[in-house]
């Protein structure tokens, strides 16, 4: 995988300073290359996509209460337990009256209140108090709104209102049985209120997958400014994060060097449901993660993918199933593997729907690789056009962090002008 395409095309889409040359930093002996298994060949980004979607079953459902349900996915259509509203009741605050009027008032007690039993019946002519969210008595025909009668002693005057107006009849949001939603919506704020309004106090869920990070390389510190060599992680604080944003319940993100043993021990004792791994992704000195994935019996099922940057991720079977997703430590290269490869895992592991995806215009042209896909930080100066940014080397995030999607350039380059495909960037 031979490389200097990254950087040149990313300074190909604007200027950008050049900063002085570091000496090189010693390096260590060379090694050669651990063995890898067969999978080797690198599929195309789409291919890429696909295979992560197919590599994994969804998680097996399970019973929540309403309070633990957020960002879970339904695992069953959600039917309403009730007719909603439950009972006609009254959208506004008057009087519950019966036929034309002048009315003559009932003068028991404070009239209908929401959440206490109904009023008496009404007969022709009479009319009650009543609140709004109250079950309005049998034999009123409308409520009167507060604004627009006027009550002396026991008589009510007012114009008259329509047959059954401000009455919200019994059913008319869904009778017992209607179906409200559709199994995979995911449960957020407002369908876990709609769920509690249909009557549920425990949702069939497909769980959130469980995701554990695992940070390589002696290289990073984790706080304080680089130096002697060092530099700061940048993927620990965002690859959580973004995981979070895709579905996952992140178990806990650990940082473990380049200590191959510590590597090992990870991989064979995790619980989660998905393992994601940065750095170690190539064939440097101390890229132990397919060696010790080897070690492990691990399958890999993607080694290397036809776009840039990140052509050096991969996906890899543990020997018990578990999916493991290896970032390449490069941040804009890792950004690409969790949009190619995690993504699409995460999107299975909790039966999700497929996201729409959006296209907008290029402003201006973007070159190409000659045969892979490239992923390029793009601005919306307006809707429906897209502007490739600066600073979108692989490993730099400065781009990407003023971006509002990531173009999906096929092989070859994109004229402007033309339709391209817009990954989308998590925004909290
Ligand atoms: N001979 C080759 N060398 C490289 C190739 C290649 O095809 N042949 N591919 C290059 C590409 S492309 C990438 S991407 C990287 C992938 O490297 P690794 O996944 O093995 O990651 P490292 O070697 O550990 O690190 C690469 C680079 O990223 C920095 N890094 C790592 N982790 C972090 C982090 N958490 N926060 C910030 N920066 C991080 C690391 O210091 C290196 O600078 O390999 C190329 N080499
Ligand atoms: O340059 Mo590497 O393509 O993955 O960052």
């Amino acid at each position: 995988m031979i490389d200097e395409f990254d950087d040149a095309l990313a300074l190909a889409n604007g200027p950008q300073p050049t900063a002085p040359r570091d000496p090189a930093p010693a390096a260590p002996a060379p090694r050669p290359a651990p063995p890898v298994q067969a999978a080797h060949i690198a599929p195309d980004w789409d291919t890429a996509r696909a295979t992560a979607h197919r590599a994994v079953r969804p998680l097996a459902p399970r019973r929540l209460p309403l309070d633990l349900a957020l960002g879970h996915t339904l695992a069953a259509p959600l039917t309403a337990l009730t007719d909603l509203p439950a009972f006609d009741t009254s959208a506004m605050d008057g009087w519950a009256v019966a036929g034309p009027g002048p009315w003559r008032l009932a003068d028991d007690g404070p009239g209908a209140l929401a959440g206490r039993p109904a009023a008496r019946p009404l007969t022709d002519g009479e009319a009650v108090p009543i609140a709004t969210g109250a079950r309005v008595p049998e034999g009123a025909t409308a409520v009167l709104r507060a604004e627009r009668g006027t009550s002396a002693g026991r008589r009510l005057t007012g114009p008259n209102p329509q047959p059954g107006a401000d009455i919200r009849p019994r059913g008319q949001e869904c009778r017992t049985g209607t179906e409200l939603l559709p199994a995979r919506t995911p449960l957020t704020p407002v369908t876990l209120g709609l769920a509690a309004a249909a009557g549920y106090d425990q949702l069939p869920v497909r769980p959130r997958p469980r995701a554990e990070v695992l940070i390589l390389g002696d290289e990073l510190l984790f706080r304080g400014l680089p130096h002697d060599g060092r530099i700061r992680d940048a993927l620990g604080p965002m690859t959580g994060p973004w995981l979070t944003a895709l579905g996952a319940q992140v178990m806990v993100t650990r940082r473990l060097g380049d200590d191959a043993e510590a590597l090992y021990e990870a991989m064979s004792t995790t619980r989660a449901d998905l393992l994601v791994t940065t750095g170690s992704t190539a064939a440097g000195p101390m890229d132990h993660l397919r060696a010790v994935l080897d070690r492990l019996g691990a399958r890999l099922l993607i080694s290397g993918v036809a776009v840039r940057p990140g052509h050096p991720m991969l996906l890899a079977e543990l020997p018990d199933g578990r999916p493991l997703v290896g970032l390449p430590g490069n941040p804009l290269a890792a950004v690409s593997g969790l949009l190619t490869l995690a993504q699409p895992l995460l999107r299975a592991l909790g039966d999700r729907p497929a996201p729409a995806e959006a296209e907008a215009a290029l402003t201006d042209a973007v070159r190409g690789h000659p045969r892979d896909t490239r992923l390029v930080p793009v601005a919306a100066p307006e809707p429906g056009l897209v502007r490739p940014l600066s600073y979108a080397g692989p490993a730099m995030l400065r781009g990407i962090a003023a971006a509002s999607a990531l173009a999906v350039i096929p092989p070859g380059g994109a004229e402007a002008g033309a339709p391209v495909r817009l990954l989308d960037l998590p925004d909290a």
